[in-house]
């Protein structure tokens, strides 16, 4: 990881991010149209078929492998037992809220999903209050990030930011804004950031496990209380991952959309 962001700009930039591929390098994000001090590469599984796929998530783009030897392999590796905890996860809090697995798995459309992994780097800030991700909730069903011993995450909790100290060789475990409208409202995608450190620069990498495109999301039946009605109108996750994306891009003056814009009540 510390080898890719620090490749020369020649090789990152070979592989930027656009608008009609979000997977590659890119370090001009504005989370809540605020730049954020970072440095990121995406990619997903390396097999899409435009059936199952958006015009938006292509082919993985790669650093040059004599610059970054083992980076493919590595990443590789590292997202299928990403997705392989991610779904033992999913299951274990899935029948923990009463509802079926299969049924879950299912209506989310998991042999399909539009997951993705995430290598964040915040080089290091010219001061104490650098913002190295704007407060955001993660889109998606559940997340598994590593972060480095640096710290610097923060959770909204009652009014105030609340640090996500690291513990070695642990995972944090988010809740993403699908998740909180399959379960209708049940579970609940908290708001956080990072604050980049002004001594160290710092690593992480978040596995977003997202839904399939060609699932619709929607509070599921199983998952309400006694007397219970939706409390949020139907999502379609491609349009919904578009507009998030192009919100957060330096190009696009649209605001970001939130699980709010879809509230029934
Ligand atoms: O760097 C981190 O610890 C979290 C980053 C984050 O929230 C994200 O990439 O969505
Ligand atoms: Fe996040």
């Amino acid at each position: 990881m510390d080898l890719f962001f620090k490749t020369p700009e020649s090789v990152r930039n070979a592989i930027r991010r656009r608008r009609d591929n979000f997977r590659g390098y890119f370090d001009d994000e504005f989370t809540k149209k605020k730049i954020d001090h970072k440095r990121c590469f995406d990619f997903g599984p390396e097999n899409t078929t435009t059936d199952v796929c958006s015009d938006f998530d292509q082919e993985n783009q790669w650093p040059d492998q004599e610059m970054v030897p083992h980076f493919k392999s590595t990443m590789k590796e590292y997202y299928a037992e990403m997705r392989r905890v991610s779904l033992i996860i999913i299951d274990a809090l899935v029948s923990a809220m009463g509802m079926d697995t299969a049924d879950f798995r299912e209506a989310v459309g998991v042999d399909t999903d539009s997951s993705f992994l995430r290598l964040n780097y915040y080089p290091l800030a010219p001061t104490d209050h650098t913002i190295g991700v704007h407060e955001h909730n993660d889109a998606g069903l559940v997340t598994l990030l590593y972060q480095d011993q640096v710290g610097g995450l923060q959770v909204r909790l009652n009014d105030e930011w609340a640090e996500i100290p690291p513990i070695a060789d642990a995972l944090v475990l988010n809740i993403g804004d699908m998740m909180q409208i399959f379960t209708n409202g049940r579970v609940k995608a908290p708001l956080h950031r990072v604050v980049a450190s002004n001594t160290s620069d710092r690593f992480s990498a978040p596995y977003f496990f997202n839904p399939s495109y060609t699932s619709e999301c929607r509070p599921l039946k199983q998952m309400f209380r006694e007397g219970e009605t939706d409390k949020y109108a139907p999502i379609n996750w491609v349009h919904f991952r578009r507009r998030r994306v192009l919100g957060d891009m330096i190009i696009e003056v649209e605001p970001e959309v939130q699980v709010t814009d879809y509230e029934t009540a």
